[in-house]
């Protein structure tokens, strides 16, 4: 699918293979909460270990801004790493330097090594060639694994490619074949569902989107945007006043492509933004002035999950409310079981609809759910992805 060479492209034999990873996990109290990004990661770090190559492993982890910050060392991912092989992992406490080239310099065919959250460096996130020819001298071959921050134009995923043979890993690969697939040839019907909070983040997805599926659902909180657009009061509901007349042009693009476009007909409004709240369900029309929609409603909920019980193939990317409080998480839920029922492939581009699929208990049934949040969406608005575009061509 992708013209990108892989790792089995390449001899990594005796080689020492600086590989990007992300493992920008959740953490809490030091503790890792959520391992699905470096699971994710293991098929291509156990080839790699395999194959006799001396796999030198590098992420970042939060935003730390080039400063040194104790709580986003990658020292709690590197044990989870090693529990998850049952192989020791060598965790540096820095990326590049005298003591790493050392380390380096004393691995074996089939050691790992971590090295510190390379954010640690200012230099990184604004990919500093210098910084990058660091990282590079360590290794003889670089390897991108790191879908998640392929958005990212840094040192360690885009820059290194610059000094050294550059392929993807499977993570890679299977995240590209997957999404790129699902919109370069379809299966149809081909849905969209796409929620969350902020229109101006979405916008560009909805509009490519729109080139490409036969239903379009819209909901969350961005869906009152849309709803005003239709000509309906949303009382408090997150309202983004400027982009109104582009929500109405999507409408109307979609009714010239013959595209299905489908918005919440019924709401779950509150008094005010708290699990306390008050709450009624309201037809779309209907929004009390000093009320805020915070769900999709029942009927939308059973329209929305018809839709997908329908499809052939379906990519969702946002809630359809609140769905961290209860009071709100009914239209998520519904939507993530009708995701779990439906015979058509699956596709949860990362972020909040990880975690909801997580959450109502049916990550296991979706057909592929994406690692990368902000990269799956840059993916399908079809921006290219700097991290992949710096990788070798087949
Ligand atoms: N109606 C709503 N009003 C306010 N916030 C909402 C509403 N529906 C969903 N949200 C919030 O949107 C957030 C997710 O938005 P976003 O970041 O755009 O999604 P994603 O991470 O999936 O891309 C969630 O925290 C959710 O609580
Ligand atoms: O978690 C990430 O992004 P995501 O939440 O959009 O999937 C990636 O690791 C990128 O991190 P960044 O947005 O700090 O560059």
């Amino acid at each position: 699918m992708n013209e990108k060479k892989s790792v089995k492209d390449i001899d990594v034999k005796g080689k020492r293979v600086f590989v990007r990873v992300d493992f920008n996990v959740p953490m809490e109290d030091g503790k890792v909460t959520d391992d699905t990004r470096i699971r994710a990661a293991l098929p291509t770090i156990q080839y790699l270990v395999d194959e006799g190559a001396k796999v030198i492993l590098s992420s970042h982890l939060g935003r730390p801004k080039g400063e040194v910050k104790e709580e986003l060392r990658l020292t709690a991912a590197g044990e989870r790493l090693a529990e998850l092989l049952g192989k020791p992992v060598k965790k540096l406490d820095e990326s590049v330097g005298e003591n790493v080239k050392a380390v380096v310099a004393a691995m074996e065919d089939g050691d790992i090594v971590l090295l510190e959250n390379v954010r640690f460096h200012a230099g990184e996130e604004k990919n500093d060639p210098a910084l990058a020819k660091q990282f590079a001298e360590l290794a003889d071959v670089y390897v991108n694994d790191a879908f998640g921050a392929a958005h990212r134009a840094h040192a360690t995923t885009a820059g290194i490619a610059e000094f050294l043979p550059a392929v993807s890993g499977f993570l890679m690969q299977k995240e590209l074949d997957v999404l790129g697939k699902a919109l370069a040839d379809p299966e149809r019907p081909f849905t969209a569902i796409i929620g969350g909070a902020k229109v101006k983040d979405k916008i560009d997805v909805i509009n490519h989107l729109l080139e490409k599926v036969d239903n379009l659902i819209i909901g969350g909180g961005l869906s009152y945007t849309f709803t005003k657009a239709q000509g309906h009061e949303v009382g408090t509901s997150l309202l983004e006043e400027d982009k109104i007349d582009l929500a109405k042009s999507f409408i109307k693009k979609a009714e010239d492509k013959g595209v299905n476009f489908y918005m919440p007909v019924d709401a779950v409004v509150a008094d005010e933004f708290s699990k306390d709240a008050n709450t009624k369900v309201v037809d779309i029309d209907k929004i009390p002035a000093d009320y805020m929609g915070l769900d999709i409603g029942p009927k939308t909920a059973e329209i929305y999950a018809d839709v997908i019980k329908n499809s052939k193939l379906i990519i969702w990317n946002g809630p359809m409310g609140v769905f961290e409080m209860d009071a709100f998480a009914n239209g998520t839920k519904a939507v993530a079981n009708a995701m779990a029922e439906t015979e058509g492939y699956t596709v949860i581009g990362g972020g909040d609809s990880a975690a909801a699929v997580e959450k109502f208990g049916v990550a296991e049934k979706m057909s592929h759910v994406s690692t990368g949040g902000g990269a799956s969406l840059e993916f399908m608005e079809g921006k290219e992805l700097p991290g992949v575009v710096a990788l070798n061509d087949k």
